[in-house]
């Protein structure tokens, strides 16, 4: 799709979004990021923030460098160059085990679920982190660690509920189709209680009805737990219609960043969507 057709297939997912939200300060700053794999530059000098409760998208062609930027924030990619500002603390690169302690959660492009494990299961290893019992009081089931985990069900149940899958509950996610299999996933992120939510490519593979399904999740999520989201999405119509600030790559450079609308018009971004020679 060109960036300046208009595409009315989420209007009712957008129904469903209260328009009362309040964009917060910077809470996660990028800044001059550079990353290089040998000789390849898959990102170059590239700053752009991230506000609290927005949600924020980055789009370009292949191989632009959109999940290479996903992969430094939750610190699995180092950066050579650089600085992240989290939450005031500055930083060389993040750490994934700090970054997911720290509030920050992520799905992938390829779902990364344990296939054979119920959806409860699968949802329940999100809370892995918020776990304070040992692995031998988990073990011998003991009262606090056993209190714990009946907390930690209750969380889970609430996440299955809130994303309508009451029904596939106890089914192993292998047995899925692939849209709920993302939803899933989306549920596992969700039971971290994240502050910032990365998804990379929520919709790949998706028919029109579960993008519109997914859609309204990620913006009751944005507006009902309050989490600042950033996603990856190639569905332009989906970008325009629920992203608050779009920044734009291309060749691991940054070519534009603003609301839809002016990224919409952006003559770079639309000539490099258009495959245009500089
Ligand atoms: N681990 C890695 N080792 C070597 N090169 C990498 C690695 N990760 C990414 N790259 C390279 O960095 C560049 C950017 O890749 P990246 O996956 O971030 O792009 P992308 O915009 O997410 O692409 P796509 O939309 O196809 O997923 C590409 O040239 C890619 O080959």
């Amino acid at each position: 799709m060109l960036m300046n057709e208009p595409d009315n297939r989420f209007e009712a997912a957008l129904a469903n979004d209260s328009g009362g939200r309040k964009i917060g300060p910077v809470i996660l700053d990028m800044q001059n990021i550079s990353l290089s794999f040998g000789g390849v530059r898959a990102l170059t000098d590239i700053s752009f923030n991230v506000k609290q409760h927005e949600i924020r998208a980055i789009i370009g062609p292949n191989g632009a460098g959109k999940s290479s930027m996903l992969n430094v924030i939750n610190g699995v990619y180092r950066p050579q160059q650089g600085e992240i500002i989290y939450r005031g603390q500055h930083r060389k690169n993040m750490d994934c085990y700090a970054a997911a302690k720290s509030g920050i959660a992520r799905t992938f492009q390829n779902i990364a679920l344990f296939k054979g494990m119920t959806v409860l299961d699968n949802i329940m290893t999100g809370r892995n982190l918020k776990m304070k019992s040992n692995f031998l009081m988990q073990a011998l089931y003991w009262g606090p660690a056993r209190r714990e985990e009946i907390e930690h069900r209750v969380k889970a149940e609430e996440i299955i509920d809130f994303l309508e899958i009451q029904a596939i509950r106890k089914t192993p996610v292998g047995r899925l189709p692939y849209g709920l299999q993302k939803r899933v996933e989306l549920g596992r992120a969700l039971a971290a209680e994240p502050e910032i939510l990365l998804l990379d490519e929520p919709m790949a593979g998706m028919n029109v009805e579960e993008k519109q399904d997914m859609c309204r999740f990620i913006l009751d999520v944005n507006d009902q737990f309050g989490t600042t989201i950033v996603l990856i999405e190639h569905d332009m119509g989906v970008v325009m219609d629920i992203s608050d600030r779009v920044v734009v790559l291309d060749y691991g450079k940054k070519i534009g960043d603003g609301t839809p609308d002016e990224v919409r018009t952006n003559q770079d971004v639309i000539n490099a969507y258009l495959g245009v020679a500089e």
